[in-house]
């Protein structure tokens, strides 16, 4: 069987050697272990906190949280009564089925609906799906979501956003090609700037949000040129966070963990996304290695 069902997660296993852990809460992709062209031992790729709780009790520190209908704090009318990021990352999600298996890879999908709990702080008809995939050097995550309701009624209006933690030597990281775009500093109080640089690094506490995503950036750290490709779809912006020293004032941080990781997150996480009733938008992020 290329994958196992706990109580908790799923683990999906592919015959070269990688595997991935999704834990039902938040469907948060806690590990995606993969060989490379230099090492074909699987090496762990995402950063999870040694603090992080993944018992429930609070969104987890590191992996591939899901981020939806909200980024940041909520901003418009329908999310007011929501936590930052929303409330995909935690909530249990079910493990609905697997799509693929074959050859190529496994890919499993993960379904979120209304709950009691979630409509009590958000009233709006919608469903999710997230689909992950692993296959001999790659890992993709789809993110779906559908408005089900019926036609005549408003949109689906939300942001998303998929909160990668890779697993990195901070001090070392090169983000490449984001020259010439627009981004928000949220280091400087939402101040629009320009990027300026060829390589973008993360040495000084890091919080931006690049308009006009591109359709892939590398993240190259070390001497060898070790690099992970990050393609993504439909998503129109990319936030880069790293907190550098100011890591420590988060709970559930591991001493010194800003070192050992950057978040790369395609998302929509300026403005807002509306679906029409009955339409699904799919944003899709697929990391591999260089
Ligand atoms: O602590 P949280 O809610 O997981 O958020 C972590 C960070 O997530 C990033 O995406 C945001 O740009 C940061 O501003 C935020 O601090």
């Amino acid at each position: 069987m290329p994958y196992e069902q706990t109580t908790d997660r799923v683990v999906l296993k592919h015959p070269q050697g990688a595997s991935a852990e999704i834990l039902l809460y938040g469907a948060t992709v806690l590990s995606w272990k993969s060989p490379d062209a230099t090492n074909s031992t699987p090496t762990e790729r995402l950063f999870v906190s040694s603090k992080a709780a993944l018992d429930g009790s609070k969104p987890v520190r590191g992996g591939i949280p899901v981020v939806f209908p909200c980024f940041g704090p909520p901003s418009h009318p329908e999310h007011l009564k929501l936590a930052q990021h929303g409330f995909a990352r935690s909530e249990v999600w079910t493990f609905d089925s697997v799509v693929m298996d074959n050859d190529a890879g496994v890919s499993v999908r993960f379904t979120l609906g209304p709950t009691p709990k979630i409509s009590a702080l958000y009233d709006r008809p919608f469903q999710l799906a997230y689909v992950v995939t692993l296959a001999a050097h790659e890992l993709s995550t789809n993110l779906h979501v559908t408005n089900p309701s019926p036609s005549g009624s408003g949109p689906l209006t939300f942001q998303a956003l998929l909160h990668t933690y890779l697993r990195v030597p901070s001090s070392e990281v090169r983000i490449s090609a984001l020259q010439g775009k627009k981004y928000v500093d949220k280091t400087a109080g939402g101040a629009v700037k320009e990027e300026t640089r060829e390589f973008v690094d993360v040495r000084a506490t890091t919080d931006a949000v690049y308009e006009d995503a591109p359709g892939q950036v590398e993240v190259r750290w070390g001497a060898e040129g070790h690099g992970m490709l990050v393609r993504m779809r439909e998503f129109t912006t990319l936030t880069v966070w790293n907190p550098q020293a100011e890591g420590a004032k988060i709970g559930d941080m591991e001493d010194g963990g800003w070192e050992r990781y950057v978040c790369v997150e395609p998302g929509i996480a300026r403005g807002f996304k509306d679906l029409e009733p009955g339409r699904t938008w799919i944003g899709q992020q697929v990391l591999s290695l260089l």
